[in-house]
């Protein structure tokens, strides 16, 4: 083992703290007003393309706050499908959920739909993920909480498509323009980002993830 290997870890866990008070710090109004315009970028992207489902989370702690987008799914007819979390397998669960009432509190204390609720079989899953995390970076590099979830269901997923064909889901990170920085660590298992979307607008990740500011939309 390299000494880098060795250091990873505890530097994943540090630029976790900070992320996560970098986040904490945006004042609760401004949080609401960034993640309006942020669902507001999402749906002008959503209306552009033909998916009728999409993936997405129910925000918790200082999260960009989805709920605008949900809503806008249900009230224009778009399948909204919530992942429920499994501690024991490290597996999420894919759910169509049609209204708040259908979430209770799940693990982690996030409203999550219940376990055999409207269940999404494996191999139909939605064309579009919305992803949450800590940290993006413009390679759609991302930092989640450390548990892999969304990395494991990435590699169900892309297993999920015929062998030789590209994958089709579209994965797109959620977060306030404070939580982009200029690298994050990544790992063999790490599931890039196809796109992020911010306050500033769309950027569609790039291997070099340069020019960062020019590529806004
Ligand atoms: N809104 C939302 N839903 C989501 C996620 C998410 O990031 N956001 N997830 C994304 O994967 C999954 C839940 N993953 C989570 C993983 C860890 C912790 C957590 O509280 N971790 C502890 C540290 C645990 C440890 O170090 O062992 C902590 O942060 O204090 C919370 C959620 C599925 N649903
Ligand atoms: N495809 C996979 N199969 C099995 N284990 C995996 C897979 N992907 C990731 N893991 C495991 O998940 C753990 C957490 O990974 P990592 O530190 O990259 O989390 P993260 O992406 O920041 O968090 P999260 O996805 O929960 O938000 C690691 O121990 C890793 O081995």
């Amino acid at each position: 083992m390299k000494d880098v290997d060795l250091q990873l870890p505890a530097y994943k866990r540090a630029l976790r703290r900070s992320a996560a008070s970098v986040r904490d710090g945006i004042p609760p109004r401004r949080r609401e007003e960034l993640s309006s315009l942020v669902c507001r970028h999402a749906w002008r992207w959503l209306e552009e393309t033909c998916a009728d489902s999409l993936m997405v989370y129910v925000p918790f702690r200082s999260e960009l706050d989805t709920r605008p987008l949900i809503e806008r799914c249900w009230k224009e007819g778009r399948r909204v499908i919530l992942p429920r979390v499994h501690g024991d397998s490290g597996k999420l669960s894919l759910h169509g959920v049609e209204s708040w009432s259908e979430l209770a509190q799940g693990m982690f204390g996030i409203p999550e739909p219940a376990e055999t609720y409207s269940v999404i079989e494996e191999g139909s899953e939605p064309p579009v993920v919305f992803v949450p995390g800590l940290a993006f970076d413009a390679r759609g590099g991302r930092l989640g909480y450390g548990c892999g979830y969304y990395d494991r269901l990435r590699a169900r997923l892309s297993g999920a498509s015929a062998p030789g064909t590209q994958r089709s889901s579209v994965w797109i990170g959620l977060a306030y323009g404070a939580q982009i920085l200029p690298e994050v660590p990544m790992e063999a298992h790490d599931a890039f980002m196809d796109m992020l979307i911010t306050e500033k607008g769309i950027l569609h990740c790039t291997a070099e993830g340069k020019g960062i500011d020019a590529r806004w939309s």
